[in-house]
């Protein structure tokens, strides 16, 4: 992928917020910039009231790190900063340090494509505080977007059951990289194709489309204008029939598939974009098989979601690919997946880890502490529960009780004996080497599919979702407690 140098010409270190910059001085002037951290990326709740998500973004993110370097032009920029008072904000000699600083950290992460849940951490980076730092922002925004987009498209895809999903955002996305990152995703999460064909160019995805009203406006009529399209593309035709009046245009596309056919080619399919899409649908289908074209499409768009596509497949509607644009790109009813990066543990002066635990008057945002990784445990293809445990942890037991990470009076006892086990959090950079083979597009998404097929379709529905349970191990949970207890001073009460 060639995000960094095609899009933005030049480096991206600069995206970050500028208190991660404020942040990076100040650990520099005091010492601290090289001490060694851990931080955790997380969120704390499915998105869209879903009972499950699918993680996307971290090619980006291997991508964003394996170019992470300031170069003249962001040094430049950086010098020139000025306080209020007109004194320089940073002074040359952290310029120069940001100058030679390499990315050299650790990191592990769960694939694109790995059905993730709340608390589980999605990424794990080790290494000096002030790369930890500087490198919050990007992280978040990558995999914040992507997550949300692969989730939404996997959902759109189950409501689909089957059928071909396009993804038409482009025109209605979030600009650019907005639309770039989300076919991207859209992908990941199942959709058969993209109408943006620099995602196609840049991502190796599927490019697809059919045509606009505007081709059928520019002509006399109707007729002329599929005729005219079939002669440019006699492989490709599929119609749209709704610009004047939809069972009409399905006439006019017969006719032209009938001539079609006469020359040796076969119309795929004909589009309806506005109007009821139940109705119009299974009198196109009508027409369409009693003119001897049953194996013609009946494709559909005009604002569909997953809730519109589930109410149209219980209503029987004759359509077989979904064209669904806006309510993709933009996860129209849930904006941001909300992920969070916290510091999890910082190496003290003796070379020791000490984890660490930010509080909170609720619950759910007490962050998990220490250095940590997940297991999931399955049974014939089926997962059954997550389990976040401490590294190093001898994971040989033959039971574990996992504990809610927001209510521990909800726990689950795990017989570890003919379980399947998957350690999610892979090895992506060691020293800031990359130590992992990325996917192709292709692999990912058939990741996502051998994922989602892990997963009850109890998780799945979109109204209530089965809960699939996510716990602390023991020691986890004890070393949170403890934690808690003594930064709220009230040690072992
Ligand atoms: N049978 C149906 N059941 C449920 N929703 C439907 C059905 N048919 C269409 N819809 C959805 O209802 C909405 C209809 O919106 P709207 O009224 O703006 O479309 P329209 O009548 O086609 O108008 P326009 O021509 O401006 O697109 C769209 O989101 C569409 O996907
Ligand atoms: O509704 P969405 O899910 O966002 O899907 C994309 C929409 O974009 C197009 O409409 P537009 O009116 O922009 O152009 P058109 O002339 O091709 O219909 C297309 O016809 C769909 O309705
Ligand atoms: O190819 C299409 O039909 C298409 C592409 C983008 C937006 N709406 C429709």
């Amino acid at each position: 992928m060639k995000i960094t140098k095609d899009l933005y010409r030049g480096s991206l270190t600069l995206l970050t917020d500028f208190y991660q910059l404020t942040m990076a001085y100040a650990y520099w002037k005091s010492g601290k910039a090289e001490e060694e951290a851990v931080f955790n990326l997380f969120f704390r709740k499915n998105p869209f009231q879903g009972g499950y998500t699918l993680a996307a973004g971290l090619d980006y993110i291997i991508d964003f790190c394996s170019n992470f370097k300031f170069e003249q032009d962001d040094l430049k920029y950086l010098k020139e900063m000025r306080n209020a008072d007109g004194s320089a904000t940073f002074e040359p000699a952290f310029i120069d340090y940001l100058q030679s600083m390499e990315f050299s950290c650790d990191m592990e992460a769960v694939e694109e494509g790995t059905v993730v849940f709340p608390h589980l951490p999605l990424l794990r980076i080790k290494g000096p505080l002030v790369q930890c730092q500087l490198l919050e922002t990007p992280l978040l925004n990558i995999i914040n977007f992507q997550t949300l987009i692969a989730t939404k498209a996997a959902r759109i895809v189950y409501a689909a059951k089957g059928d071909a999903v396009l993804e038409f955002g482009l025109r209605r996305a979030q600009g650019i990289d907005g639309a770039l990152a989300a076919s991207r995703a859209a992908y990941i999460g199942g959709c058969a194709s993209t109408s943006n064909v620099m995602a196609g160019k840049l991502f190796g995805i599927p490019v697809s489309g059919t045509h606009a009203h505007s081709w059928i406006m520019s002509f006399d009529t109707e007729l002329e204008a599929f005729k005219a399209y079939a002669e440019a593309f006699p492989d490709k035709c599929v119609f749209l029939v709704d610009t004047y009046d939809t069972i009409n245009g399905v006439r006019n596309a017969i006719e032209v598939g009938k001539l079609l056919r006469e020359s040796g080619k076969e119309m795929i399919g004909v589009r309806i974009d506005s109007g009821d899409l139940a109705y119009y649908s299974n009198i196109a289908r009508e027409m369409l098989d009693a003119a001897g074209f049953p194996d013609v499409k009946i494709v559909a768009s005009n604002d569909l979601d997953e809730q519109i596509i589930t109410s149209l497949k219980m209503q029987e509607a004759s359509i077989n690919v979904w064209g669904v644009g806006t309510k993709l790109v933009t996860a129209y009813d849930q904006p941001a997946l909300g992920a969070v990066y916290k510091l999890a543990a910082i190496k003290n002066d003796k070379g020791e880890w000490e984890p660490k635990v930010k509080v909170s008057q609720q619950s759910i945002k007490i962050n998990i502490p220490g250095i940590q990784n997940a297991i999931r445990f399955s049974k014939n293809g089926k997962a059954i529960a997550d389990m976040i445990y401490l590294e190093g942890e001898d994971l040989t037991s033959a039971q574990y009780i996992i504990i809610d990470p927001v209510d521990p009076t909800k726990r689950k006892k795990i017989n570890t004996i003919g379980l399947d086990e998957e350690f999610l959090l892979k090895p992506i950079f060691i020293n800031g080497q990359k130590v992992y083979e990325s996917p192709d597009i292709h692999q990912i998404k058939k990741n996502s599919e051998r994922n989602l097929a892990l997963f009850d379709k109890a998780h799945k529905r979109f109204v209530n979702p089965h809960i699939y349970p996510v716990g602390l191990e023991e020691k986890l949970y004890e070393l949170r407690t403890q934690l808690v207890f003594k930064m709220k001073n009230y040690d072992g009460a």
